[in-house]
């Protein structure tokens, strides 16, 4: 008999993720069907949407197989029925207060401060890369833990360093580096583009650094379809397109410039997200999205 969410006492709720304590050593990590979009939580959830990352996770912890939080499967039996396939029991680490933040290709806030000083967390950039540009190689661009809905704020090595030891620092930054460029590389040979990740990372009592949270999916990543890449101007999301256009085009009647929330989507448009939720995990893992556990079947 599998207990009730509501036996766990809640820890932490995020955007889309929540944490509950399940007992001294472990926790439950819960992904839920919200998707965000300019900074805005839509009130219109995606079906599936925390079971397909779920998946995505789990793919990837296992496929790298990098040393992580993970204390069971995703039919473990303390999992609650009502979040089965959209949520994980997990270790309890001391986590490290590091967002860390590996890039492959320029996008996002790395762009906007290459833009303004040729560097990104102080790492200094060829002359002449445009937004999506493909880097020479992979770097490390941490970054540190913004409270609910500010942007975290991108630092340097040095500053990390200084924070959390130079041990550390240089563990997180060979552990980011590795999982992002075998992570990319499977990815790329499906025709998915990981242009950057952000990983988080805890330390057992006894010292071992385990990947935690969740590890490359859409939500942590940025996706897109190599068969659309095109330097030179913002790549489209493998996964939010579909939403940015109908709530930036004529028919959502929105306007993001304004303080007004942004509408409820359409069922077309919820339909369409979920696909590419689907297609982007299907695509990345070479699994069928229909054999992971939960949802209404
Ligand atoms: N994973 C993990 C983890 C762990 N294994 N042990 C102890 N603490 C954490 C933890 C606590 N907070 N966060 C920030 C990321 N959160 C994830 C859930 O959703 C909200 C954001 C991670």
């Amino acid at each position: 008999m599998r207990p009730q969410l509501s036996e766990y006492p809640p820890i932490y709720s995020g955007k889309v993720r929540e944490l509950y304590a399940i007992d001294a050593q472990h926790m439950l990590l819960v992904a839920s069907d919200r998707i965000s979009a300019y900074d805005h939580i839509l009130t219109t959830p995606i079906p599936d949407k925390g079971r397909i990352l779920t998946a995505m996770s789990v793919f990837f912890f296992d496929e790298l197989r990098v040393p992580n939080h993970l204390a069971g499967g995703p039919d473990d039996d303390r999992i609650p029925a009502e979040v089965l396939g959209r949520a994980l029991v997990v270790k309890r680490l001391e986590m490290a207060p590091v967002e860390c933040v590996a890039r492959g290709y320029l996008a996002g806030s790395g762009l906007a401060e290459y833009r303004a000083t040729g560097t990104v967390c102080g790492i200094p950039l060829p002359a002449g890369l445009v937004d999506g540009s493909r880097l020479p190689q992979p770097i490390f661009t941490p970054a540190t833990k913004a409270a609910l809905g500010e942007h975290d704020e991108n630092v340097s090595y040095e500053q990390i360093a200084a924070t959390v030891g130079a041990g550390l620092a240089a563990r997180l930054r060979e552990a980011t580096l590795d999982v992002y460029s075998r992570g990319a590389e499977i990815a790329a040979a499906r025709g998915i583009l990981l242009a950057d990740t952000k990983f988080e990372f805890g330390t057992t009592p006894s010292g071992d650094l385990l990947l935690a949270d969740e590890v490359l999916t859409p939500d942590s990543s940025r996706y897109w379809d190599a068969a659309d890449y095109e330097p030179g101007r913002t790549q489209p999301s493998f996964d939010k397109q579909i939403v940015r256009n109908w709530l930036t085009g004529p028919e959502s009647g929105w306007d993001r410039t304004s303080d007004t929330p942004p509408p409820p989507l359409p069922a077309e448009v919820v339909d369409r997200t979920r696909a590419r939720y689907i297609e982007a995990y299907e695509r990345v893992s070479g699994l069928s999205f229909a054999d992971w556990p939960g949802g209404s079947a």
